[in-house]
């Protein structure tokens, strides 16, 4: 797919100009964001700093603790692929990713039986630390879960909007067995690393099969980049009081390429800088139903006449719309093989992990 413009910031959009009766201003905004960068901050979001706050402190208390500690909630442990995984465990296009992460997911009414099909093991319940390892871990999260979703609707009725759609067009896409997921990271100082290490904290990649990704940099450290046209890196410096969102490979595919999502990667904090936290949410779509690209407006037509796509990403398209719930099933044992191949040894032997596979 082409990639984004020669956008050289990016740019923050004002919640608050609806209120001030300036929304047309905001939609003029928030299309320039989606069609020519990908990415953008937000700003009078609503989410208490209180909450964030908790989730830092949270989250240090928990990646301070010994390994052994954290072991004992490692995803190995969880179907739906939840939980702990340790320093440099993943990697991106065969480079080691130097971070550690806990993955937790919004909260939902779903148990799955043994009849149903295999993806609904991604929604199995899930273990967060326990209150004897971090008081009030999981209370803190769950909060914070509920103000991402609350705020990631509110993002997609401003996102259609924005393409002369009407504003509840995405509300077929969540209306059941849909659980957004999201992490809590660490990224180490190249201080704390190994030389051999490097500084990758997470490699340049899109955000797979997701509509937005809405981020918060915990820490005012830089690391964060997007990719433009001219390949060039170009910062998103944490600002106070605001999320990062960008558009993953799900909103492009809905909207035919005219919305980009934007290649990224996250460089270790430099050297005695201390280690940089963050949390994404990223929010998906319902697994159970094959879509259909957006009925566009025809003054946007013009931009569909300029996208390309790869081979790979023609068939992730067509995975997309026509078998997403294999989809992210495959990409989640791609992520963690070991996982994949304790949980689902069927699945992960198509995708050529066995007994003989090195984790
Ligand atoms: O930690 C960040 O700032 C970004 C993380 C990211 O891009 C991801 O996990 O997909
Ligand atoms: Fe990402």
């Amino acid at each position: 797919m082409e990639k984004a413009a020669d956008f050289t910031a990016i740019p923050v959009l004002d919640l608050n100009l609806i209120n001030q009766g300036k929304e047309e201003q905001l939609l003029d905004e928030m299309r320039n964001a989606l069609i020519n960068v990908g990415f953008f901050y937000v700003k009078n979001h609503g989410v208490p700093q209180s909450l964030l706050d908790k989730t830092k402190e949270s989250a240090i208390k928990f990646f301070d603790q010994p390994l052994e500690v954290k072991e004992k909630f490692d995803k190995i442990h969880s179907r739906s692929f939840y939980g702990y995984s340790k320093q440099g465990f993943e990697t991106t296009k065969g480079k080691k990713d130097n971070r550690e992460q806990y993955d937790f997911g919004d909260v939902v009414d779903i148990a799955p039986k043994t009849d149903d099909p295999e993806y609904y093991g991604l929604y199995a319940p899930f273990q967060y630390p326990t209150d004897d390892v971090v008081p009030g871990f999981k209370d803190t999260y769950e909060e914070l879960l509920r103000n991402y979703n609350r705020l990631g609707m509110r993002l997609l009725e401003i996102v259609a909007k924005s393409l002369g759609l009407p504003y509840n067009v995405f509300d077929k896409y969540f209306e059941k067995n849909h659980q957004n997921r999201a992490k809590v990271i660490k990224y180490p100082s190249v201080s704390e690393l190994d030389p051999l290490d490097g500084n990758q904290g997470v490699g340049p990649h899109k955000d797979q099969a997701f509509t937005l990704t809405l981020l918060y940099q915990a820490d005012f450290l830089p690391g964060l980049q997007a990719l433009n046209n001219k390949g060039e890196w170009i910062d998103v410096t944490p600002l106070p009081g605001t999320f990062v969102v960008n558009i993953g490979t799900g909103l492009e595919i809905l909207t035919d390429g005219i919305t980009k999502a934007t290649i990224h990667r996250v460089n270790s904090p430099p050297a005695g800088m201390g280690p940089r936290y963050s949390i994404p949410y990223f929010l998906g779509v319902r697994l159970d139903e094959p879509f259909k690209v957006l009925d566009l407006p025809t003054e946007l037509e013009y931009l569909r006449a300029k996208i390309k796509r790869t081979p790979e990403e023609e068939q992730f398209k067509q995975d997309f719309l026509n078998r997403l719930s294999t989809l992210m099933m495959e990409n989640r044992v791609r992520s963690h093989p070991d996982v994949g191949y304790k949980h689902y040894p069927e699945i992960a032997k198509r995708m050529g992990i066995d007994e003989n596979t090195k984790f």
